[in-house]
């Protein structure tokens, strides 16, 4: 560990249940074709779609999500713990990962396993990181907005460049076995998505076991899931004795938060960095 992240191959990581020795194993991880993984940026609403996902695989039944915590329901192949669960455990596995694609392991090229990247509007990604990582422990933690704004642009940040990890991981899409996701659809019509997640999967879901997924898997009934809403880290990694990863779970927060100069920064550098890529992708921009 050095300077609040571990390092790997020039990519700061968090600093909970991840070394370097562990993400040079990792890259021999096995997938399966029967896995589903989601891959996502930290800060994406990762949480809510594998909240979804356990609501798909339990046929809407909250028993298992109020039962078992989130990371080990699909645990995250980069960290020990997780990777400990994943490898013992038969039969299709949900997987999480915030890794970048280069750094993935490369069975998942050769598998049929299922990919569900989730995409989210990075401005959003950065306030919500902000306010996340100012009350815990993950990684390092910024002084102000205005700092994380740098970082956060600059790809100083947990699993590094927005932009890189987006363009990688977007290099798949038109793959059968690949489905794009922004929680901004998710946000706005929340049963048409998931049930485009069902076809998916090849998943069928009866009406009323669709509709108490979506209960389940709400922003309100999440926040008082102390499996899913990271309450069970108080006073280990999350510091502040109310702190939850359910902040406000809304599209847009950033115009409460960006200067007038900060919006126009992120504009340029959106347009830099993701230049040659169908607008049509980012569905908020
Ligand atoms: N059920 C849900 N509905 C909407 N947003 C949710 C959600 N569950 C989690 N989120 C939001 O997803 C973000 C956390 O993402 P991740 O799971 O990738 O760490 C937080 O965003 P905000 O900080 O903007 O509220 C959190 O509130
Ligand atoms: C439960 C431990 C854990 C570790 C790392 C995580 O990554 S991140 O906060 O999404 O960057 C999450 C949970």
């Amino acid at each position: 560990m050095s300077d609040g992240y571990v390092w790997f191959e020039g990519i700061p990581f968090p600093v909970v249940d991840c070394t370097p020795e562990h993400l040079r194993a990792m890259q021999d991880f096995v997938f399966k074709d029967e896995d589903v993984l989601t891959v996502s940026f930290p800060k994406s609403g990762t949480n809510w779609l594998v909240e979804i996902l356990c609501l798909i695989y339990s046929k809407g039944d909250p028993t298992w999500v109020q039962s078992v915590p989130i990371w080990e329901r699909s645990p995250w192949v980069e960290n020990t713990h997780g990777y400990q669960i994943l490898k013992d455990k038969e039969g299709p596995r949900l997987i999480t990962s915030h890794v970048p694609i280069h750094l993935f392991p490369k069975s998942i090229f050769q598998s049929k396993t299922k990919v569900i990247y989730l995409i989210r509007n990075p401005r959003d990604i950065l306030v919500s990181g902000y306010f996340f990582w100012i009350i815990s422990k993950f990684v390092k933690r910024p002084e102000s907005l205005e700092q994380y704004f740098e970082w956060f642009t600059q790809g100083h940040v947990a699993f590094g460049s927005w932009f890189d990890h987006t363009r990688g991981w977007m290099s798949l899409r038109g793959q059968e076995n690949v489905l794009i996701v922004s929680y901004e659809e998710l946000k706005q019509d929340t049963r048409s998505v998931v049930q485009k997640i069902c076809r998916f999967l090849g998943k069928k879901l009866e009406p009323e076991e669709l509709n108490s997924l979506l209960k389940h898997s709400s922003f309100q009934v999440m926040k008082e899931n102390k499996m899913s809403n990271y309450t069970l880290l108080r006073g280990w990694l999350i510091e502040d004795k109310n702190g939850s990863l359910m902040r406000k779970g809304i599209s847009g927060d950033w115009k409460n938060h960006f200067t007038v100069a900060q919006a126009e920064v992120f504009d340029r550098i959106f347009r830099e960095k993701m230049a040659g890529l169908p607008p049509e992708l980012f569905p908020w921009e």
